[in-house]
């Protein structure tokens, strides 16, 4: 029988491994708070456009950023399914991409007049020069993923919703689903890299977690939000 000391101090070594997370999560939520109406005076209701590459984490980031503002959560992709009334996957194979950009410009520019919130846009928003008049009136923050993880993300995700990396016609790219899906990510990057670079703000989820000592893929959306609050002098650079 172990002794009433030997028990005392394994019930706490128990708790605190599985109070860990718990604490952690509980204090990032708190400091975001704090950041967040810090961060909210300054901004005075200028919005923030978060862009990059498809599954980095825009809509969820976007969301945790929008409620340590008190701000309004938006999505690019969810306005334009509104508009259109169809899926972004449906608008793709129905129509074209072209309907879809389009349709996507109409969602920025719309938001572009508005104030107080926090959008999270679409992967290719930042192709088009017409969307950069638009991302330009708010602050626009790049968050910056490695193609691996991103891959990881959207194979997870279920790559139906994402139409750009499915193969249209038939598909005699080599490898399984994860491989494919880097393979068309890899490209992506390449073609937008430099827009993406437009951004005021670049966040390297890369870095946080390393300075963290965290891996990538565990790096709570809420502590990419931290980060990614940002002041308004950040449109100086
Ligand atoms: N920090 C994170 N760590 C791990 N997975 C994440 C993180 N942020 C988002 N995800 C997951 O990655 C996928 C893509 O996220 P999403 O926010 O839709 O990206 P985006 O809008 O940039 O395409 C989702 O399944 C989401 O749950
Ligand atoms: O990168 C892109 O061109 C796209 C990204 C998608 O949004 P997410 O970045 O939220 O996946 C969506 O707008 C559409 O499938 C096209
Ligand atoms: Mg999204």
């Amino acid at each position: 029988m172990p002794s009433p000391s030997g028990f005392v101090s394994k019930w706490f070594s128990f708790n605190l491994d599985v109070a860990a997370p718990v604490i952690r999560k509980v204090h990032n939520d708190s400091a975001l708070a704090i950041k967040g109406r810090e961060v909210a005076g300054d901004l005075s209701g200028t919005c923030l456009f978060l862009v990059g590459m498809m599954g980095c984490g825009k809509s969820t980031v976007a969301k945790d950023i929008s409620e340590a503002l008190s701000y309004e959560f938006q999505d690019s992709d969810k306005l334009v399914e509104k508009a259109v009334g169809a899926t972004v996957a449906k608008i793709f194979s129905d129509s074209s991409e072209e309907k879809f950009r389009a349709a996507e410009s109409e969602a920025l520019n719309q938001l572009s007049e508005t104030s107080n919130v926090v959008v999270a846009t679409g992967g290719g928003a930042v192709v088009r020069d017409e969307n950069w008049r638009y991302l330009k009136q708010g602050i626009t923050i790049y968050l910056d993923v490695p193609v691996e993880a991103l891959a990881q993300r959207v194979v997870a995700a279920g790559l139906e919703k994402r139409p750009l990396l499915v193969a249209s016609g038939p598909d005699n790219s080599p490898g399984n689903a994860h491989e494919q899906a880097l393979a068309r990510l890899s490209k992506v990057y390449e073609e937008r890299n430099k827009a993406y670079e437009r951004a005021d703000l670049k966040i390297s989820v890369a870095k946080i977690a390393s300075e963290l000592g965290r891996d990538l893929n565990e790096l709570p959306p809420s502590m990419i939000a931290l980060k990614a609050s940002v002041r308004r002098n950040a449109k100086a650079h």
